[in-house]
């Protein structure tokens, strides 16, 4: 793993988050796209080297919906980088983490995306990302 790609923050309404953090930034969202698959709405933002990724359900089985309701806003995931997201899928599989996809998905930003369980990584869900060349 490379390094933290992004931070992701599960929001009730990305417009009012939107304006906040666009005030903590002083820029407004550099990209703002919907992931159905997933059932969100993100935006992006950069502070120096570090992106923040907004994120609110557009539908009541979405993770960012289920999320809220148990635990409220705040932070949901954290994504690292990676060269090659397959094999380090094996790698971490090996290792006993629970991978929640079998397969690389598409993800925002350009990038192919999978998740493991909070379960298998002390209660935090990480994101793995391989930027699509
Ligand atoms: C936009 C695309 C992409 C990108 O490009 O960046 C994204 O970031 S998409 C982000 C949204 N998508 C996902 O989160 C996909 C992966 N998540 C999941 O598959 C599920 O959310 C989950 C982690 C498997 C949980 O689903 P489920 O078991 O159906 O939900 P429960 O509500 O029953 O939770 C079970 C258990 O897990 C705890 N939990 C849930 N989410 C998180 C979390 N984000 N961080 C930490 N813990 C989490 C939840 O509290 C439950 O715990 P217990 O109550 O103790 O059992
Ligand atoms: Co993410």
């Amino acid at each position: 793993m490379k390094k933290i790609e992004h931070i992701g923050i599960a929001v009730k309404d990305i417009e009012s988050a939107n304006a906040i953090y666009e005030k903590l930034f002083g820029a407004p969202p550099y990209k703002e796209e919907e992931v159905e698959s997933e059932g969100v709405k993100t935006s992006f933002f950069m502070s120096g080297p570090n992106k923040i990724e907004l994120l609110e359900a557009t539908n009541s089985e979405s993770p960012i919906a289920k999320f809220i309701e148990k635990k409220g806003e705040g932070i949901h995931h954290i994504a690292f980088d990676v060269e090659d997201i397959e094999a380090e899928m094996e790698r971490l599989q090996k290792e006993g983490f629970i991978i929640l996809n079998e397969k690389p998905k598409k993800g925002a930003d350009n990038k192919l995306v999978c998740f493991l369980h909070p379960k298998s990584t002390n209660g935090v869900l990480i994101e793995l990302c391989q930027e699509i060349k």
